[in-house]
């Protein structure tokens, strides 16, 4: 393994240079025992429980846990040349699940024994880069840090290339990436994250950046159908529910929402249902607030009504 230039002081150094090494040390010999000793199904499933629709999304998921896995059991057998690369990019438009499935890969990296500790650092070209010279290298260098033994996301990754300004120190950061990508990748997973067409010019003009990628996941908008679900399922994580009562129904109110919603602008799928929602549930709040002397039952204070959702401004228009 070539010497880091850019040391991240107790990374890897305290790190078996291939991690896996030590997590098949168990001698699986099937597919079956490196899950039941993971446990990473458990992830995968939850993964397809708690997120709605992204079907192909899941599905790369699944193949790089399967190729993970086998690559296990190579190992146990004395077969693996190197560990995988196993930076990925994930595009696609703001609030389709990019963080989300983030952290799920994080816990399942961890769980076959890729990176140590499997947390999530999410950081935007702000947190890497410096204003004046000399700033950035000890900025990179300490969210690298933080995020060795994890994922490093790094969210609208395009911003650190300018060209534009020749001198703009998002190159440095960038060459730092790039040395940790390579040399600590036994320890640390970069996930670059944001719109694709922006993220395919970057990768055009940093090479170096696109030959690191091994793994490209595009997430696409939802679907007014799966938004409803999405709604649905926020809804019921948080003990709430829409009133489907006939004539009153608080579910097809909200359909009626996300299809004015969608045409708007700076509409972010499902962190617009979690905002609108949350909007929805003051409005409730504020109905009940006012109802001082009523006993309120639990259907009460579950309950979303369709007025709740017609007080949307976007309902007050025209
Ligand atoms: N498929 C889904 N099913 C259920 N909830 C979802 C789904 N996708 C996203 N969410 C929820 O929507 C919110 C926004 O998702 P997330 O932050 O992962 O999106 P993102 O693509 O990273 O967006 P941004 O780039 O704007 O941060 C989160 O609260 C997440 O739990």
């Amino acid at each position: 393994m070539n010497q880091p230039l850019y040391a991240i002081p107790g990374a890897s150094e305290a790190v078996p240079p291939v991690s896996v090494a030590a997590a098949s040390a168990s001698g699986a010999t099937t597919v079956a025992e490196v899950l039941a000793d993971s446990q990473v199904e458990a992830v995968l499933d939850e993964l397809d429980r708690d997120l709605i629709g992204l079907a192909p999304v899941k599905q790369r998921i699944r193949d790089i846990a399967a190729l993970l896995v086998i690559d296990k059991l190579r190992l146990n057998l004395g077969l693996a040349a190197q560990s995988p690369s196993l930076h990925m990019s994930f595009t696609g438009n703001p609030g389709t699940g990019k963080t989300t499935v983030a952290m799920r890969m994080a816990e399942i990296l961890h769980r076959l024994g890729y990176v140590r500790k499997g947390h999530l650092v999410a950081v935007t070209r702000d947190d890497l880069v410096g204003q004046y010279i000399g700033h950035t290298a000890p900025k990179t260098k300490e969210v690298l840090k933080k995020a060795m033994g994890g994922v490093l996301f790094i969210d609208e990754a395009y911003y650190l290339y300018r060209p534009e300004n020749e001198r703009d120190y998002g190159q440095e950061a960038i060459e730092i990436l790039l040395q940790v990508m390579e040399n600590q990748r036994d320890d640390l997973v970069v996930i670059l994250a944001g719109y694709k067409d922006r993220m395919d010019t970057f990768f055009k003009s940093n090479p170096g950046m696109s030959s690191r990628v091994a793994h490209h996941l595009d997430f696409p908008d939802y679907n007014q159908t799966e938004l409803l679900s999405i709604a649905d399922l926020m809804l019921q994580q948080q003990n709430y529910r829409f009133d489907t009562a006939p004539g009153a129904d608080a579910r097809a109110a909200f359909g009626d929402y996300l299809n004015l919603r969608i045409a708007q602008p700076h509409f972010a799928n499902a962190r617009s249902v979690r905002n609108a929602l949350d909007r929805a549930r003051l409005r409730q709040a504020s109905r009940l607030f006012a109802d001082r002397h009523r006993a309120l039952s639990r259907d009460d204070l579950t309950t979303l009504s369709a007025d709740d959702i017609h007080g949307s401004r976007l309902f007050q228009r025209g």
